[in-house]
Formats: structure tokens, sequence, C-alpha cells
């Protein structure tokens, strides 16, 4: 059985705890470090931490000392998971990468350098391929960073790849996003703002839905150093909703040439198979999309369902025609499962698999 020590970076924070409870009994990864900032370094990690999840904080995390993110307090590991403030992602992971260590990091920091995959792994673990490049141009054998994307970018990215398999390419598409407010990390938002309210801006956020889609749903180029970016042209508007996680966006999609009935859609969604399935990873979903049919009319709903499939899946429902484009649904995704932790754990689980990690 393949077998790696990993640290978590920004171990204390909201993303940091999820990877927590996703790995404490992971087969293949064993967490073996935890990094924070410096107010956190030297304490026990359950004094350092405000654990806010609703499964109990792991043991075997409880007592350990929480290290400063210095890539040397970390040569033990093969693999670090980052969640750590883009403010500071950006300078340690880079170190991290320099002392040879491959980083998986949720920070939005990497996500445009072009020869940094940008994976959702249940839709382009094929990106993946370009770390052999991204290595050799750092003259590093270990050393790497992978990014996966902003979360509410993971709702939009799954059905589409389905869709642009099934029918060809998007030409244009319209999300509308209801966001849990753990998106904003802890204290986040506000209960004078949040409570009895929808906060109508979330900074960065649409333009990050408008990129980020183009780049995970383009295509490693020729020589597979970079990546071609797909031309669908995608218009985003982000909410702020009274939801602690579970990001339910509602998308229009105008395809460029196909103009397929609910039905076929409805068929393509179910029938859509990634390569972590095939692969037969730990963490992969056994359905990557969860389709509700008009039987469930008013599903997906963040409670009731972000937990399909431990959070890998993504769940849609309200699949019908539309007058301006061609079809319509609602998507939604667990952020801080396949929107963050959880997406970092299975792209490495597929880097693994194929060899790169
Ligand atoms: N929440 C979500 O749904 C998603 C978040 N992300 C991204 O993941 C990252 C983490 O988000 P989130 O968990 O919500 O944020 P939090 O604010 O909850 O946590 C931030 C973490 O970064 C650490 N940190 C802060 N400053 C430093 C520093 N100077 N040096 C080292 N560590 C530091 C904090 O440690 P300490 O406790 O010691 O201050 C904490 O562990 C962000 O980049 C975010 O944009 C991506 C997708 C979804
Ligand atoms: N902006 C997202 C969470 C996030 O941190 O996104 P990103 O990783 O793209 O910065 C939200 O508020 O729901």
């Amino acid at each position: 059985m393949v077998f790696r020590k990993v640290g978590v970076l920004g171990a204390t924070g909201t993303v940091g705890q999820r990877f927590l409870t996703l790995l404490a009994d992971h087969p293949n990864f064993e967490i073996a470090a935890l990094g924070a900032s410096a107010r956190s370094a030297g304490k026990a990690y359950k004094e350092a931490t405000k654990w806010k999840q609703s499964a109990p904080m792991p043991k075997k995390v409880a007592d350990m000392i929480v290290k400063p993110c210095d890539a040397k307090e970390f040569t033990h590991c093969d693999i670090v998971f980052s969640g750590l403030d883009s403010d500071y992602a950006g300078e340690i992971e880079k170190n991290f990468r320099d002392a040879n260590i491959a980083v998986l990091s949720n920070a939005k920091n990497y996500r445009r350098t072009p020869n940094v995959p940008l994976v959702v792994p249940t839709v382009n673990t094929d990106h993946l391929d370009v770390l052999n490049s991204q290595r050799k141009e750092s003259n590093l054998d270990r050393g790497c960073i992978v990014t996966n994307s902003n979360c509410s970018t993971a709702a939009v990215v799954v059905p589409l790849k389905a869709l642009q398999d099934a029918f060809g390419p998007i030409d244009k598409v319209s999300v509308v996003s209801m966001q849990a407010i753990s998106g904003a990390g802890y204290p986040g938002v506000s209960s004078l703002d949040m409570l009895d309210n929808v906060v109508p801006y979330i900074s960065g956020e649409e333009d990050k839905i408008e990129w980020e889609t183009r780049k995970i749903l383009g295509s490693v180029n020729e020589n597979a150093s970079s990546f071609e970016l797909n031309n669908t042209v995608v218009s985003a508007q982000c909410n702020r909703v009274p939801v602690i996680d579970g990001h339910l966006m509602c998308i229009s999609v105008k395809f460029a040439k196909a103009n397929p009935s609910v039905s076929e859609v409805h068929k393509a969604l179910v029938n859509y198979v990634c390569e972590a399935q095939k692969l037969e990873c730990h963490s992969a979903p056994k359905q990557a999309i969860v389709v509700f049919d008009e039987s469930c009319p008013d599903r997906p709903q963040p409670r009731l369902d972000r937990e399909n499939q431990n959070g890998y899946a993504v769940s849609v429902g309200r699949i019908r025609s539309d007058s301006i484009f061609d079809v319509k649904f609602v998507s939604l995704v667990h952020n801080t499962v396949l929107g963050a932790a959880g997406a970092g754990i299975l792209n490495a689980e597929v880097a693994v698999k194929k060899g790169l990690l």
C-alpha cells in the first residue's frame, strides 16, 4: 500500500480543520506535522485552535505541537496540504516547493501561474501531467505546487465538464451563487451582517469563477508545460447567505452547437465518470454528480445534500430548458470538502496513483 507522511499548513483555520477531519482515518496519508502563524506556533493544537467542526477534533492531532510554517520543520513530510490565508500563502508555499516538498494548495495565489495545475479532482486531473515540466523548470525532483479551485467554481465546472464531454463546446454560462458563511473563514462575516440578511457581494469571487472555469475546462498544451484556456464566456453574480456549509449555484448554459433535451442533459450528468473514480481513489465519490429529477423539485438543498458522497459529489437538480439559454439547473457543492480540503486530498490521491507524487 502506498503511504505518505503529510503536513497541514494553516491547520488551525476553517479549511485546515476540514483537512484534519478528512485525513484522520486516511489509509494512505499520515498526519505528520501541523503549521500555522506565529500566534499558534509552539502551542498544542487543541490550545491553538477554535475547533468549529461538527465532528470531534481527531485525538491524534489534539496534542501535536503546532509549528511555524517554515519548510525546515516539515522535511519529514512528502506532501503538505495548505489552507493558508492567501496574504501569506504566496511566499510560504513557494519556500516549501523550493525545499523540494509537494504543496497542494487551497489558496488563490498560484492558480493563474501558467505551469501550475488548477485542478478540481472530479474534472481535470489530466492537468496534473504538467507537474513533470514544472519540476524540470525548477530543477526539483519532488517539489511542486498544485492548486485546487475557488469553492464556488467547483460547483460550476463539474456539471459543465459532463455537459461539454457529452454535447461539445459551451458558448455562454450565467451563474448566480448563494454562498455559505464558512467560505469566509473564521470568524468570517459578522452575525449582524449575516442574520436576517443576504449580502450581495463577495470580494473577488465573480472574477475567480469566470476565469478559473476557463482554465479548468481548458486543455494541457502540446508539450505539457502549460494550459490553453477554454473559450466559454462565464458571467457570475455572487451572494453570501446565512447557511453554514454548502454553496448553491443557479446555472444557465448555452451550447455552441448542440441543444440537448432536458432528459439528455439529465442522462449526461448521471453517466459522468471521472478519472479519480476510474483509478478507484480512496476519497473518490461513487457518483461524481448526484442528480435529482422532477420527483424532487425542491432539491438540492445545502442542509440536506451537502454531505452527498461524503462531500465529494456535486448535487444537481431543477434541470429545465431556458428561454434565453438552452438549459438551466441548480448545483450544490460542499465548499470546504470538494470546494477546498477534500479537493486537495483527492488531487493528491490521483497524483500518487499516477506516479506524480
Ligand atoms: N473556507 C473555504 O470554503 C475556502 C477557503 N479557501 C482558501 O483556503 C485558505 C484558508 O481559508 P480559511 O480556512 O477559510 O481561512 P482561516 O482564516 O479560517 O484560516 C487561515 C489559516 O492561515 C493561518 N495563518 C494566518 N496568517 C499566517 C501567517 N502569517 N503564517 C502562517 N499561517 C498563517 C492561520 O493560522 P492562525 O490560526 O495561527 O492565525 C489559519 O490556520 C484561504 O487562502 C482561502 O482563500 C479556498 C476554498 C474554499
Ligand atoms: N471566497 C470563497 C472562499 C475562498 O476563500 O475562495 P478562494 O480560495 O478563491 O479565495 C467564499 O467566500 O466562499
